[in-house]
């Protein structure tokens, strides 16, 4: 894929879930595009029969219905089984003032986004080479206020997970696809009650595939 292209389905597709990223921010996510093509072809990074279309769709205009969302750029993000990168990576190079870290405990994937954060000049942003496990503590902690996952765990496994972050400063994001309402209605039944603070409903343009951005809050 040509960078015009990349940049109109973008910007397209940004305007359609929420963010539309600057031209700058647009020439730094075809970098990491290029870059995650070239070291998938031998590191298991994404699924290698995606096109190139279905890529950008998937996995970075879905990451830009997060941006659209987090406001202030100086709230920190911890981005829990960031894989390739997705969505905390795109979120930092379209914002770039915001600190960012991405927990991922495998060590191929740590190193790529080590690669690219270094490649692209990024600062403040980190990556944390481990699991988030409930009740253990994670580096800088009481710094994040929103704290992600897309395509890790359960609604409830992640919620649980994420006992050090029950603040009232704090928010936890969940992003989904369409059969989210039956791990929804399992978060009622924790022991520890979190309360749904906000839900935005989006279909990806290329794909029309169905997806969900859930906010959570702790409800004490
Ligand atoms: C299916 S991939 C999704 C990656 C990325 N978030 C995305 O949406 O493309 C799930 C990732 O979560 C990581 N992971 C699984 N359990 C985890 C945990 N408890 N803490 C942190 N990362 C975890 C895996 O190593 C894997 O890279």
């Amino acid at each position: 894929m040509h960078f015009q292209a990349f940049s109109e389905q973008v910007s397209a597709g940004g305007a359609v879930v929420g963010y539309r990223p600057d031209p700058a921010a647009v020439a730094g996510l075809f970098d990491y595009f290029t870059e995650l093509r070239r070291r998938a072809a031998k590191v298991n990074l994404i699924s290698k029969e995606m096109a190139d279309e279905e890529l950008v769709d998937k996995h970075f205009v879905d990451s830009l219905a997060l941006a659209g969302v987090l406001g202030d750029p100086a709230a920190a993000l911890l981005d829990v089984g960031s894989g390739a990168g997705f969505p905390g990576l795109v979120c930092k190079l379209v914002e770039p003032r915001r600190p960012v870290r991405l927990m991922e405990p495998r060590l191929k994937r740590v190193s790529f986004l080590r690669q690219v954060i270094r490649s692209q000049g990024l600062d403040d942003i980190d990556v944390l080479a481990c699991r988030l496990e409930p009740g253990a503590p994670v580096d800088g902690e009481a710094a994040y206020r929103w704290v992600v996952s897309r395509a890790v765990t359960s609604i409830s496994d992640f919620l649980t997970r994420c006992s050090s972050f029950r603040r009232p400063d704090c928010r936890i994001v969940c992003m989904k696809g369409p059969r989210y309402k039956e791990e929804l209605a399992a978060v009622a039944t924790l022991p520890e009650p979190w309360h749904l603070e906000q839900r935005h409903e989006y279909r990806l343009p290329v794909s029309g595939a169905e997806r969900v951005l859930l906010v959570f809050r702790t409800a004490q």
